[in-house]
């Protein structure tokens, strides 16, 4: 199986605090993968450092076997690195559809300055509709995005990365904050990212039966380091990681909910 990023033992410190200890992992293209651990384990700090808004002090991290460990996020962006919920580039005053449209275009003329014809206006719409029916947006499509839910929202980040060709999604908690109503539509979403081969998903997440339903692979990160890999088989069965949360739920932090703040 092709792996498209590693950490080779990644390390970063705040002060004399070390939140990422010694993580070596290894990604596989095209599968579903998870990463779980309490609250303070240092999953947003791992992140950070996939996505290159921090830099390590100690390790690697290589995107498809090349060295991007000193790369910019924009830089890592540019190779297909994407992160949710960080997207500034929505803009609130135009429909949803043309914010979709103008992402694809902005993708296209960084490659391409000559193409500017109507033709591809036309191909870049239909290419928007189409991301917009994977994220489960398209009947919102003529709305303008400042009008669109906190569910809605979410949904069109994930568009904009979509359309951005974005082949590794770095998904942060995509339910936080979301009504009950709205979680299941994120699913599916999820689900539809899933299903197609030239994306991989990795995931953030509290709640652990949506982990559990949608993983191949979980991660389980405790105190900065790296506990436990495996299929969600393996991580269930994994006795240092049920102690690991048992430990939590005596102090009454986590229950359903691994590491909810
Ligand atoms: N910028 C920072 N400066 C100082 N300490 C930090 C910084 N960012 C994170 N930390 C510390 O690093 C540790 C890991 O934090 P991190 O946010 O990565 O954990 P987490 O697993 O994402 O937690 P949560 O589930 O609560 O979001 C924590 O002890 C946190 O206080």
């Amino acid at each position: 199986m092709e792996s498209i990023i590693e950490t080779e033992n990644l390390s970063v410190s705040f002060g004399g605090h070390i939140a990422v200890n010694g993580v070596t992992v290894e990604i596989v293209k095209n599968q579903f993968t998870s990463i779980i651990g309490p609250n303070g384990a240092g999953k947003t700090t791992f992140f950070n450092l996939l996505s290159g808004q921090l830099s390590p002090t100690e390790g690697k991290v290589l995107y498809k076997g090349k060295d991007i460990t000193r790369k910019s996020t924009i830089e890592r962006s540019r190779m297909g690195i994407g992160r949710s919920f960080q997207i500034t580039n929505v803009f609130p005053n135009i429909t949803v559809l043309e914010n979709v449209r103008l992402a694809i275009q902005s993708r296209e003329n960084v490659r391409f300055q000559m193409f500017r014809h109507f033709t591809h206006y036309k191909a870049f719409k239909e290419e928007a509709i189409n991301i917009l029916d994977t994220v489960l947006l398209k009947d919102r499509m003529d709305s303008l995005a400042v009008n669109l839910s906190h569910g809605e929202k979410r949904k069109l980040e994930i568009a904009m990365l979509l359309a951005l060709n974005t082949e590794l999604l770095l998904l942060d908690e995509p339910t936080a904050g979301m009504s009950l109503e709205e979680v299941p539509a994120i699913l599916d979403v999820i689900q539809n990212i899933k299903e197609d081969e030239n994306r991989t998903v990795v995931l953030i997440e509290h709640k652990m039966e949506m982990v559990l339903d949608l993983s191949d692979e979980i991660i389980v990160l405790y105190n900065g380091e790296l506990l436990a890999q495996g299929n969600p088989q393996e991580i269930m069965e994994n006795e240092t990681v049920q102690t690991a949360y048992i430990g939590g739920s005596q102090n009454g932090e986590h229950t359903s909910e691994v590491g909810t703040n």
